[in-house]
Order: C-alpha cells, then sequence, then structure tokens
C-alpha cells in the first residue's frame, strides 16, 4: 500500500487537523463537519495530482487552448455516518464522479471490547475499469474499510483504488495494508499510535460520526 500521509508537510491542513482534535472547538459540529470536508477537498486535489488525463482543446473567447478532461470514471463511495462530510469534500471537486453509500457501523457486542461490523445498505454503480475512491475519516481498526471493499466486491473490478482518510491509528493502517492484493494508495492526514480497547484512536479526535452529526442510541 503507498501511504500519502499528507500532514508530514505542514500546511493549514495541520491547522484544520488541529481543530478537529481540539475538544473545545470540535464541539461546534458545524465547523467539525466543515473541517472534514474541507480536509477533503484538500486530499482531492491531492489526489488528483496522481490520476492520468487527457487533453482537450477549448474555445475561449479569444482563442484556443489546451487543457485537461474532467474525469468521468471515478465512483466516490463514502461509509456513513461520518464518511457524509469526507465525501461533500471530495465531491465538491470530482463533481462529475459517480457515487456509491455504504453503511458499516461497529456494534458493540456484549462485551464492550468487542463488536462486529454491521453493513446494512449499500448503492453503488459498477466499479469495473473505474477508479474508486472510498473514504472514511477514521480507519481505527480498518475493519469498516476492509467489510466495505469486500462487499464492493460483486459491482466489479477497479483499475485503480484510492483510500482516503483522516486520521488513522498505525495498526489500522497495517490490517488495512494486508487485507488489499492489488495496489492501493492510501490518503491520510494523520497516523496515531495505538487504539485503546474500545477500538478508539489514541489520542484521535473521539467519535467521528457523534462529533459530526450528535449522539445514536446503541441498537
Ligand atoms: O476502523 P474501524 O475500527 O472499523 O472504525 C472506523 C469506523 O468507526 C466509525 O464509524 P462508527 O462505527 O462510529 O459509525 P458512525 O459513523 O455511524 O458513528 C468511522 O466512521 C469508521 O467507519
Ligand atoms: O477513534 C475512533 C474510532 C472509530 N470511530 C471514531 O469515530 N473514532
Ligand atoms: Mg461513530
Amino acid at each position: 500500500m503507498h501511504i500519502h500521509n499528507l500532514s508530514e508537510t505542514p500546511s493549514i491542513l495541520n491547522t484544520f487537523m488541529s481543530e478537529l482534535r481540539d475538544e473545545t472547538i470540535q464541539k461546534d459540529s458545524m465547523r467539525f463537519r466543515r473541517n472534514i470536508e474541507r480536509i477533503g477537498e484538500i486530499m482531492g486535489y491531492e489526489l488528483s495530482k496522481s490520476l492520468q488525463y487527457d487533453a482537450e482543446t477549448i474555445q475561449t473567447p479569444l482563442g484556443k487552448s489546451e487543457t485537461v478532461l474532467h474525469r468521468k470514471d471515478i465512483v466516490l463511495c463514502s461509509i456513513l455516518r461520518a464518511g457524509v462530510p469526507l465525501h461533500d469534500g471530495l465531491l465538491n471537486y470530482f463533481d462529475a464522479a459517480e457515487n456509491a453509500f455504504i453503511s458499516a457501523y461497529r456494534q458493540h457486542k456484549h462485551d464492550p471490547e468487542s463488536f462486529e461490523i454491521i453493513v446494512e445498505y449499500l448503492a453503488c454503480p459498477s466499479l469495473e475499469g473505474k477508479t474508486l475512491i472510498l473514504a472514511d475519516p477514521m480507519l481505527a481498526t480498518g475493519q469498516s474499510m476492509v467489510a466495505t471493499f469486500e462487499a464492493l466486491k460483486p459491482f466489479g473490478t477497479p483499475k485503480a483504488i484510492h483510500l482516503v482518510s483522516v486520521i488513522g491509528a498505525q495498526p489500522g493502517v497495517d490490517f488495512v495494508s494486508k487485507a488489499f492484493d492489488q495496489e492501493v494508495h492510501l490518503w491520510i492526514a494523520a497516523i496515531d499510535e495505538k487504539l485503546n480497547d474500545k477500538g478508539y484512536i489514541i489520542p484521535g479526535l473521539g467519535d467521528a460520526g457523534d462529533l459530526a452529526f450528535g449522539n445514536k442510541l446503541q441498537q
């Protein structure tokens, strides 16, 4: 897996990251969602540099200009709920993309330290020969990302796969890396050291879904 950790070069991205993590600032849910969206935009731009483009000549009012074509073979797939603002940011840039949504949430069993991934909803176009961008802001154990990829397999084989995340934990990044047998790029803004015994990233930022959209009752 090719890992592109975008916070290694200090930039405005690091400011957005510190606002997401700051326990006072992150309480403003509109700002929290917008910061994830802004990171999605930055990730989309950085990722776009690795794609291939066809050249096209367009007519301006005063002459002809060589340009590159908007890519139309991209499928953006995000994992509900926390993936929604990241999806919005990516879609702001890849506005010609097709879109897929999947619900993959962690359901804790009787023992609070163990959980399974529940996939209940999946809407996806054909992935055959397309560029798949799979987005989820939190990559903790990596199980949601891998379960999602497994669930997408019947929709065809993408020609390229890009995973987009905001914060990962090293054990989850290692888990995801082993799960893919084809070339995969991971675009991420931080890789934290570890998980706690409930599978939360330490130091991480807390629960991204709840911070973006409010608490949910455990089913
Ligand atoms: O790498 P993993 O260990 O699988 O954890 C990461 C998952 O946890 C979060 O979702 P969550 O289950 O909290 O659902 P939510 O977005 O509805 O809050 C997050 O958005 C990821 O999907
Ligand atoms: O730290 C974590 C782990 C999973 N999901 C989150 O929202 N945060
Ligand atoms: Mg959550």
